[in-house]
């Protein structure tokens, strides 16, 4: 029998990096969780404990930090991208690089109706992220968002669906249709306007969401991400993965009360989960873009 080292990565996960820059009265912060993970050949310290080719998961950290003294962070997927390709060029027996970025958002705080030069309140849960793969001289980048809660009080349905010995679904022609949206996107290249792209695709995502009438969340999934590719033409390809946070009518008999679509009961779960990939037939090969992320 023989037994041998298989695919394998290391790094510095969840690096907490806030900037502020101060180069005048109003000041701009970002605020950051990077990750950073490297591959190549990294045999000897797993089969002999021979350190000689590990750049240390400090010292990723710490690369991390200084590439954001040394030069504007700027967008999240330039950012990625000048550590991922330091690494790989850096070092040579480091091949690839993955760096992921999450990006925590936060609003100015409105003093007498005006934003505050330096201060500022969390703006929601959602998160802006990239995720972005090095290998050799290549590059890709794979962006994306989570946590984008998005609710409809009318315009969704859902009926015509089959009735086993087990099904109650009462079938409607008009609910709530709710979800928490991630999404993410490959492009096409690394040639990319990085932040005018994600404030029209998160726009094109949630236009859809409010003018689709629904007839299932598959059905506005797929209409989301259609969205997208016709109008975007540096996305390759979206995947989205929306659960159904269910919101049942409370029945109101009980107490004589009509309940005409008025008094809901949200439930957090079990929640229906309703994933899908939207693709153009057109795009340029995946490569790894994908390589070790999640599907959805
Ligand atoms: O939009 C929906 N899709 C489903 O697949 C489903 N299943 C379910 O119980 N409710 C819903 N709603």
């Amino acid at each position: 029998m023989a037994i041998t080292l298989g695919p394998n990565q290391y790094g510095k996960a969840e690096v907490r990096l806030v900037t502020v820059n101060r180069t005048g009265p109003v000041h701009e912060i970002k605020d950051l969780t990077v990750s950073t993970s490297l591959r190549g050949d990294l045999a000897a310290t797993h089969l002999t404990g021979d350190n000689a080719g590990v750049l240390a998961t400090d010292t990723q950290k710490n690369t991390v930090y200084a590439f954001a003294k040394e030069s504007p962070v700027g967008e999240i997927e330039d950012f990625a991208l000048r550590l991922g390709r330091h690494f790989v060029r850096e070092h040579g027996n480091i091949t690839g690089a993955r760096v992921l970025v999450d990006e925590h958002a936060w609003d100015r705080i409105a003093v007498d109706g005006k934003p505050h030069e330096h201060s500022f309140s969390r703006a929601s849960d959602e998160k802006r992220s990239t995720a972005v793969t090095v290998d050799g001289e290549r590059a890709w980048v794979v962006s994306g968002l989570r946590d984008l809660v998005v609710l409809k009080s009318t315009g969704s349905e859902f009926h015509g669906f089959p009735h086993d010995k087990y099904t109650t679904l009462a079938e409607t022609d008009d609910r709530i249709l709710a979800t928490a949206v991630t999404a993410r996107w490959r492009y096409q290249g690394t040639d990319v306007d990085w932040s005018k792209s994600f404030t029209e695709v998160r726009r094109l995502m949630l236009e859809k969401f409010a003018t689709l009438h629904s007839y299932s969340l598959q059905q506005t999934l797929y209409a989301m991400g259609e969205a997208v590719l016709r109008e975007r033409p540096e996305v390759a390809e979206i995947r989205l993965s929306l659960p159904n946070r269910h919101h049942f009518l409370v029945d109101l008999t009980p107490f004589g009360l009509s309940n005409d679509n008025e008094v809901f009961y949200a439930a957090d779960r079990p929640y229906g989960l309703i994933e899908g990939t939207v693709l153009r037939d057109d795009a340029e090969e995946a490569g790894l873009a994908w390589h070790t992320l999640p599907t959805f």
